[in-house]
């Protein structure tokens, strides 16, 4: 059965909605993004370590995965308190921006490991927002653990006019891509036991 190497509740619920069996097991990895890496090698780095530092306790297929918001070639990870999720909202306000999502599968074999890996872009309109809108988004503790501080599957949808793309790109898995990668793969979906819970 795939390995689901992330502590993201949206990758799994995701996976979950095509009927992927899966279990879950994440590894820590050092998330700094390196000098001058454009946010898209940086995002597919990311997913790449993450389902690579598994392949020592598993022989199955590992899937890794990373979301960031880019905007003005800044990366927005998660905000590190309240001032910095303040920050980041007022940056997005009544602007475009980027989310790059990044998946990898990867997995052990007799000739060396082997790694695949996707990048996709959506870009999401965000609406003008008062400090007003802002603080009270942030109260309601929804920003905390999100890249860009928001979640267009959550209360953050008020904030977003309108998205071009993958919506569950933005929500931190891009379905269609990530199909697509593991019907490469060999991986089966649409499981009926897998799917029971979003059913
Ligand atoms: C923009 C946006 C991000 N997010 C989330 C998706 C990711 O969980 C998170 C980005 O952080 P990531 O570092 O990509 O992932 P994670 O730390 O949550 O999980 P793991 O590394 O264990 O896989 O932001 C939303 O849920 N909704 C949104 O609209």
């Amino acid at each position: 059965m795939m390995c689901l190497a992330s502590r993201s509740p949206r990758r799994a619920q995701l996976l979950r909605q095509i009927g992927v069996p899966f279990w879950v097991s994440a590894a820590d990895i050092d998330e700094t993004p390196r000098a001058n890496e454009s946010p898209a090698v940086y995002v597919e780095r990311m997913a790449r370590e993450k389902a690579q530092a598994l392949l020592a306790s598993t022989n199955e297929v590992v899937l890794g995965a990373d979301t960031s918001v880019i905007i003005d070639g800044q990366i927005l990870g998660k905000p590190v308190d309240e001032q910095h999720a303040m920050d980041m909202l007022k940056l997005l306000s009544g602007r475009s921006h980027q989310v790059i999502s990044a998946v990898a599968l990867a997995q052990r074999g007799p000739d060396g490991d082997r790694c695949e890996t996707v990048v996709v872009m959506t870009d999401v309109q965000f609406a003008a927002l008062s400090d007003a809108q802002i603080r009270n988004y942030i109260a309601t503790g929804e920003p905390n653990d999100k890249a860009g501080a928001y979640g267009i599957q959550g209360l953050g949808a008020v904030l977003v006019e309108s998205i071009q793309g993958s919506h569950s790109n933005v929500v931190g898995l891009p379905l269609y891509e990530t199909a697509q990668l593991l019907e490469r793969w060999q991986v089966p979906l649409w499981q009926p036991s897998a799917s029971q819970e979003t059913a």
